[in-house]
């Protein structure tokens, strides 16, 4: 006998044809579903590693407007093989961890949207030059890892080009203290895989800072375009979804072509100085009710952080994020 305890609401509900018996509420679980791992989503199609072979699978229907995300651990049914033209269906999405948000028009007035689930660290590639390093970019990456409870990681290219950068750049986060490993062409990409072993980690940067020619070191036969190939004329490719590769000595790196931003719309003000600990320290000598802003006066950050202060262009970071905040905060 089933009990009620057999019941999953979470579960699909399997929708009867006409003449078969009465819909009921509760259905039973899909027992015989297997765990899978969502590595690519392409149009309506769900690449997912079930045990050691990758699946193509489709949503089944009664999964009704639940998303589903690259990260996504999911439970399947029908044709597992994954041999050419079978189709598995997603019967239900896991609980999420650690996800990260886009906008939904590359635009911060539009809609979120999740982009990846499951995420342990968010890795910031960054070139030191060329293009160079661009600190508002990482402050705000910065602000969506740690609002989603992800370990930020700084990864610093082209570091052959510059000896000065990876100490300026260690001095500008020296109160946050992120992870930061390094590479140049010449030597072996051994601190980022060390960082990166075993955890799920997604990777994001501006064009030109290296990303893939960095994913290509890392998961050998990966193939991501980079710079290089493309004017030979391969074609760019402008996707902007997240694909997962595996990674050699295990765990996985999501590769986020196209994306250029964290969707931070959901981040409250007060969440937002947590990001800047530095500032938070000073922000304890601020009158009371301060919401730190440069207009309302009176803000110690604007008392104790003068023009020349190497913690002012964190400041400037950070009140441009929490003019963005404040706007969406008046806006729902
Ligand atoms: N000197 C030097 N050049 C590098 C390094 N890493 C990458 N490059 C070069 O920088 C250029 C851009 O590298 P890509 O890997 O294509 O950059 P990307 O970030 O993937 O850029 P998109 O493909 O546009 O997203 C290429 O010509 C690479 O050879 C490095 O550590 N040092
Ligand atoms: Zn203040």
């Amino acid at each position: 006998m089933r009990t009620r305890k057999d019941w999953d609401e979470e579960d699909v509900r399997v929708r009867p044809g006409k003449r078969s018996r009465p819909r009921t509420k509760i259905r039973p679980k899909h027992e015989d579903a297997v765990d899978g791992f969502v590595m690519a989503v392409d149009r309506g199609r769900y690449t997912c590693r079930v045990e050691d072979r990758d699946v193509t699978a489709m949503r089944a229907r009664e999964l009704g407007r639940r998303g589903v995300v690259v990260g996504d651990h999911v439970k399947l049914v029908g044709d597992l093989t994954g041999k050419k033209d079978t189709l598995a269906r997603i019967v239900k999405v896991q609980p999420r961890r650690g996800q990260l948000r886009r906008y939904a028009d590359d635009d911060a007035t539009s809609a979120e949207r999740i982009l990846v689930a499951n995420v342990d660290q968010l890795v910031v590639v960054s070139s030191l030059v060329d293009p160079p390093l661009r600190y508002g970019f990482i402050d705000r990456c910065l602000v969506a890892a740690l609002d989603a409870g992800v370990q930020p990681v700084l990864s610093l290219t082209k570091c052959d080009l510059d000896s000065e950068g990876v100490a300026a750049v260690e001095a500008y986060y020296a109160d946050l203290n992120p992870i930061i490993v390094t590479s140049r062409p010449e030597e072996p990409v051994d601190s980022v895989r060390d960082v990166l072993r075993d955890k799920v980690s997604v990777l994001i940067g501006h064009s030109g800072v290296g990303k893939s020619t960095l994913v290509n070191r890392l998961v050998p036969g990966a193939d991501r375009t980079t710079a290089a190939v493309r004017t030979i004329g391969k074609g760019s490719h402008t996707s902007t979804s997240a694909v997962a590769l595996e990674l050699p000595a295990g765990g996985w790196v999501i590769d986020t072509p196209g994306v250029r931003s964290f969707g931070l719309a959901h981040v409250t003000a007060d969440s937002l100085i947590e990001a800047f600990p530095e500032l938070m320290e000073v922000a304890e000598d601020c009158p009371r009710g301060c919401v730190h802003t440069l207009e309302v006066g009176e803000c110690a950050l604007d008392e104790d952080i003068g023009p020349d202060d190497s913690r002012r262009g964190r400041l400037e970071s950070y009140r441009r994020m929490l003019a963005s905040v404040s706007a969406a905060e008046t806006r729902y």
